[in-house]
C-alpha cells in the first residue's frame, strides 16, 4: 500500500515507524518545515554546557502509553536520564499563591495538616465528596472545574486543579472537559454517587482493568521494567528531547522511508482509488493518508471537498504559549524542585516556571523556563509586546517569586502559536464525530497527534500506533 504521512512531529514520525513495521514501504512523510520534531526543540549551548527546551523536556513512564514510548526509546538505543521518585524534582512541586511560594503535598501525610495556600486539611475535601449527593450530568460532560468544585469544593478547584490544567495544557479549567484528566472519577461519581464511593466499590468488585491485557500482554519492554524497578517518576534524554525526533528520522531514512522536509501539503481530496495531495504545487496520488497535523492545519486542506469535516476540525481550539528560557550563573535557587505553577485566580501574567537545572545537570548554571499566555494569551500579549517587554515580564516575576536579584546571563524567547489543543467540554464526542464522518464516507484517512487522543508525548506516539494498527 502506498501511504503518506502528513507532519513530521513526534506523532507523524511515530506513524512512519509503525507503518514501516506493519506494512513496509513505500512510505513518504511530508513536513512543511525544514526540520523534524514539531514542538519538540532543544537548543544545546555547548559553551555553557546547558540545554534550553522550548517544548517538552520530560516524559512520564506511566501505564501502557508510557511503556510504549519506552519501547520506542529502547529500539532507537537512546540514552535516558531517569528522575526517580525520590529525586527532589519528583518530590517538590510548588504553587505561587497569596504572595508566597507553597510546597504542594506529595504523600498521604500531606492530607492532614493545613498547608498554604489551602485553608483546611485536604482530607476534608475527601469527606465532602463522601457526603455530597451526586448530580446527574445529562450531557455526559462538564468542565473539570465544575466537577471538582461540586465534589471537593472551590478551594481545591482553584488551587489544585486549575494550576494543574495550566501545567498540562495551559488551559482554563472552567472550559476543559472533565474527561480530559478525570474521566474515571467522573464516571464513578455518575454511577455510584461519589468519587470515593465509586473507587471503593470498584476495588471491592475488582472491576479495574486487568493490567495483563493490552499492548504488552506478551511481555513489557525491558526499559519499562527497569523504570518500574527503579521507580522513575519521569525521564529526559541525553542531549535534550529533540534527540528523539532526530533519531526517528535517521532510523526511518536508513530504512528507505522518504522523509520530505520543506514539503507542505496544501490540499487533500479523496477519490475512488485513494487520496490526492497537493504537495507544494505538485499533485501526488496515494492509497492512504495518515494525518499527524494539528486539527487547525488539516481543516483547510479538506475544506474544498469536505466543508463539514473542516468545520468540525476547527471546533478544536488551540492556545498560544510564550516560553522564555533563562540562564543564570551559579546555583541561585533557595528551594529545589520541578518548578512552580501560578493558579489563574492569582491573575498574574505567568503560568509557571520549570526549574530545568533541578531536573538535569546544567553545568552549574541555574536554568529556568517561564511559561506565559495559554488561555490568557490575548489578555497579556494581545497588544504584541516587544521581545524586551516579554523578557522583562518573565525576569521580573522570576526575580520577585524566587528572590533572585541577578539579571539572566543569556535568554531565549519563543512564542508558540497554536501549540496546545484544548480538550474543551464535548471534546470526546467531537473527536468521535470526526472519526465517524471519515468512516461513513470511507475516506482513506487516519488521524493521529495531539488534537485527538491526549496532549502529551506518550499520547501522541500511542495515538499513531493505534491508528496504524486500525488500518485495513
Ligand atoms: C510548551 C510545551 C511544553 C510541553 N511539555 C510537555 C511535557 O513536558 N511532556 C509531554 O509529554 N508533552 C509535553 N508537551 C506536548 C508535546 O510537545 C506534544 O504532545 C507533541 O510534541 C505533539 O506532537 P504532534 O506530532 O502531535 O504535533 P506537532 O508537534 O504539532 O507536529 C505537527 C507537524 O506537522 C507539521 N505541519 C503542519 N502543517 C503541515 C502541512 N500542511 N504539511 C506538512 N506538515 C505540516 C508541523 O510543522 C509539525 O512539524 C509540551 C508542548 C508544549 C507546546
Ligand atoms: C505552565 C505551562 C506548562 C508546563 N508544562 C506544560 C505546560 C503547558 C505542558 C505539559 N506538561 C506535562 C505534559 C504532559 C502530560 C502527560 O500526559 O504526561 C504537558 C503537555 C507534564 C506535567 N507537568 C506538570 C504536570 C502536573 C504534568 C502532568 C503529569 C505529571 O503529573 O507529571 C506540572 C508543571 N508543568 C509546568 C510547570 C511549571 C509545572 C509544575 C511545577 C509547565
Amino acid at each position: 500500500m502506498k501511504t503518506a504521512v502528513l507532519g513530521a512531529g513526534l506523532s507523524g514520525l511515530s506513524a512512519g515507524y509503525y507503518l514501516l513495521r506493519r506494512f513496509g514501504k513505500p512510505l513518504t512523510i511530508y513536513e512543511a518545515l525544514p526540520r523534524v520534531g514539531g514542538w519538540v526543540r532543544s537548543e544545546n549551548r555547548k559553551d555553557g554546557n546547558f540545554i534550553f527546551e522550548s517544548g517538552p523536556r520530560t516524559i512520564r513512564p506511566v501505564g501502557e502509553a508510557g511503556a510504549n514510548t519506552l519501547e520506542l526509546v529502547e529500539e532507537l538505543k537512546l540514552a535516558v536520564k531517569p528522575i526517580p521518585r525520590s529525586h527532589v524534582a519528583a518530590r517538590n512541586r510548588m504553587l505561587y499563591a497569596k504572595g508566597q511560594l507553597c510546597l504542594l503535598p506529595n504523600g498521604p501525610k500531606g492530607l492532614f495538616g493545613v498547608l498554604p495556600p489551602f485553608t483546611k486539611p485536604l482530607y476534608k475535601a475527601l469527606l465532602r465528596d463522601l457526603f455530597t449527593k451526586s448530580t446527574p450530568v445529562k450531557t455526559g460532560d462538564e468542565s473539570i472545574y465544575s466537577f471538582v468544585e461540586r465534589r471537593f469544593g472551590k478551594e481545591i478547584a482553584d488551587y489544585a486543579i486549575s494550576p494543574m490544567i495550566c501545567g498540562i495544557c495551559a488551559g482554563n479549567a472552567q472550559e476543559i472537559s472533565v474527561r480530559f484528566l478525570m474521566e474515571g472519577l467522573f464516571e464513578k461519581e455518575q454511577k455510584y454517587g461519589g468519587v470515593l464511593k465509586g473507587t471503593l466499590y470498584a476495588l471491592f468488585q475488582n472491576k479495574e482493568k486487568d493490567s495483563k491485557e493490552g499492548l504488552f500482554a506478551q511481555g513489557q519492554p525491558k526499559l519499562y521494567t527497569q523504570a518500574l524497578q527503579e521507580k522513575w517518576a519521569m525521564y529526559g534524554l541525553q542531549g535534550g528531547l529533540e534527540i528523539l525526533p532526530r533519531t526517528m528520522r535517521k532510523y526511518l531514512v536508513e530504512r528507505d522511508v522518504n522523509v520530505q522536509l520543506s514539503n507542505e501539503c496544501r490540499n487533500l481530496s479523496f477519490n475512488s482509488s485513494g487520496a490526492q495531495m497537493t504537495i507544494k504545487d505538485a499533485e501526488v496520488p496515494v492509497e492512504h493518508v495518515v494525518s499527524a497535523l494539528p486539527a487547525h492545519k488539516l481543516a483547510p486542506l479538506v475544506k474544498q471537498q469536505h466543508p463539514s469535516l473542516c468545520a468540525e476540525l476547527l471546533e478544536i481550539p488551540y492556545v498560544d504559549v510564550v516560553v522564555v528560557n533563562l540562564q543564570f550563573q551559579g546555583n541561585l535557587l533557595k528551594q529545589d524542585g520541578f518548578g512552580l505553577l501560578v493558579p489563574p485566580v492569582e491573575k498574574l501574567p505567568i503560568l509557571g516556571v520549570i526549574f530545568d537545572s533541578c531536573c538535569f545537570d546544567m553545568g552549574g548554571n541555574t536554568i529556568l523556563t517561564v511559561m506565559m499566555g495559554g488561555h490568557w494569551f490575548e489578555q497579556w500579549f494581545g497588544n504584541r509586546p516587544s521581545q524586551k517587554q516579554i523578557l522583562d515580564l518573565a525576569t521580573s516575576h522570576v526575580q520577585k517569586i524566587l528572590q533572585i536579584s541577578e539579571e539572566p546571563k543569556f535568554s531565549r524567547i519563543h512564542t508558540l502559536h497554536k501549540c496546545i489543543p484544548q480538550y474543551t467540554v464535548g471534546h470526546k464526542r467531537r473527536v468521535e464525530s470526526i472519526r465517524n464522518y471519515i468512516k461513513f464516507f470511507k475516506l482513506p484517512l487516519s488521524l493521529c497527534g495531539a488534537a485527538y487522543d491526549g496532549v502529551g508525548i506518550n499520547d501522541v506516539i500511542l495515538s499513531a500506533r493505534r491508528q496504524v494498527e486500525a488500518m485495513q
